[in-house]
C-alpha cells in the first residue's frame, strides 16, 4: 500500500544546537506525520547558553532553493522562521507563491531566548510590508507583537488590539502567544483572532522551566503541518498548543541552560489526538 505523503516546508535558519530554527521545525513536522522540506535562510552558531555568530545565506542561493522545490514537490503548507534582514525578506516575498507552496504560517522570529537578535531592526518595516500580507496565520509572542504592531501590550485588551492591528497589516489569522506577558503567571493564555473577526483564548498551566527552546518554532510548524493535512486554522492551533504543552511538560536533559523541548512527547500527544478524532 502506498502511504499518502503530506509535505510541508520551512523557510528558516539552522541553529547548531538542534533545539530551535529549522531543526525544531523538521522534528515537529516528523512528530506530526508530515514530510518536511527546508529552505535555509541563515545559520547560527550556538549552544544552550548562547548564540555567538550568524551567517545569512546569499539571496540567489535562497531563490535557487525555491526553484528546485517548486520543480518537484507537492507542498501542502509552508512556515517562515528566521528571515534575518531586508535581502532575505525580499527574496522570500518574491519567490513564495501560495499556489505552489500552500498557505503560509509566519513565525516572526525577532529575538531568541538567549537574547540573540535574528531580525535586524532596520528590517521591521519591510517585514510588515512584504511578509505580513502573505500570512494565512501569524504567530508572534508578546515582544514580537509589540514590535510589529507598534503598541505596548499590558493586558488582554491590548493583546486583542495588537492582533487586530496585525490583521489590518494583512495577516488573515493572528495568534498572540501569552508566555512572555508575566513570568509569575499561573497560566499561559494565547489569543487566537480568526479572519472572520471571532476570537478565543487557549489556556494551559504555566510550566516553570528553562527548557523552552524551540517552543515557538514547534508551535508554528505544527500549525503548518495541520494546514497541510487540510485542518482548519482553529483546530490546527488547538492541536499545536496541546502538543507544545506536552513537549514542555516532559523535559529532555540536553544542554545546561536553555534546553530543548521534547518532540517525542509532542508526537505521542498528536498521535492521541489523531486517534481520538478518527
Ligand atoms: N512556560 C510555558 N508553559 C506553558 N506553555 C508555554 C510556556 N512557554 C511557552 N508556552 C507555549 O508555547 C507556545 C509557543 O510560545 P512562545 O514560547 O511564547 O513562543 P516564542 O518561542 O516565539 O517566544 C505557545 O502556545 C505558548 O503558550
Ligand atoms: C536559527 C534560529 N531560528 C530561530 C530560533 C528561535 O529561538 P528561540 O526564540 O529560543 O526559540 P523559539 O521558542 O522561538 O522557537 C533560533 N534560536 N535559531
Amino acid at each position: 500500500m502506498t502511504q499518502q505523503n503530506i509535505q510541508a516546508l520551512t523557510i528558516a535558519g539552522h541553529d547548531s544546537d538542534g533545539s530551535a530554527g529549522m531543526p525544531a521545525d523538521l522534528h515537529a513536522f516528523f512528530a506530526d506525520g508530515v514530510y518536511g522540506h527546508g529552505i535555509l535562510t541563515a545559520a547560527v552558531a550556538g549552544n544552550s547558553y548562547d548564540i555567538t555568530a550568524q551567517q545569512v545565506m546569499p539571496p540567489a542561493f535562497i531563490a535557487e532553493q525555491f526553484h528546485q522545490l517548486a520543480r518537484d514537490f507537492t507542498i501542502g503548507a509552508t512556515k517562515t522562521g528566521m528571515l534575518a534582514n531586508d535581502d532575505v525578506i525580499n527574496v522570500v516575498a518574491n519567490n513564495y507563491d501560495e499556489q505552489i507552496f500552500g498557505p503560509l504560517v509566519v513565525d516572526p522570529v525577532i529575538i531568541t531566548k538567549h537574547g540573540a537578535m535574528l531580525l535586524a531592526q532596520s528590517a521591521y518595516e519591510r517585514f510588515r510590508e512584504q511578509i505580513i500580507p502573505l500570512a494565512t496565520v501569524i504567530t508572534p509572542n508578546f515582544y514580537e507583537a509589540e514590535k510589529l504592531a507598534e503598541l505596548t501590550i499590558a493586558n488582554r485588551l491590548d493583546q486583542l488590539t495588537a492582533a487586530r492591528q496585525l490583521q489590518k497589516l494583512g495577516a488573515q489569522n493572528v495568534i498572540i502567544k501569552g508566555a512572555h506577558s508575566d513570568t509569575n503567571q499561573d497560566t499561559v493564555d494565547d489569543l487566537v483572532l480568526l479572519k472572520n473577526g471571532d476570537h478565543f483564548w487557549l489556556s494551559k498551566p504555566h510550566i516553570k522551566t528553562n527548557r523552552l527552546n524551540g517552543t515557538g518554532d514547534t508551535f508554528s510548524a505544527i500549525i503548518a503541518a495541520e494546514l497541510a493535512k487540510g485542518q482548519d486554522v482553529a483546530n490546527a492551533v488547538r492541536l499545536a498548543k496541546n502538543a507544545v504543552y506536552a513537549a514542555i511538560a516532559a523535559p529532555l536533559t540536553v544542554g545546561h541552560q536553555f534546553g530543548p523541548i521534547n518532540h517525542w512527547a509532542a508526537q505521542v500527544e498528536l498521535g492521541k489526538e489523531a486517534k481520538h478524532n478518527a
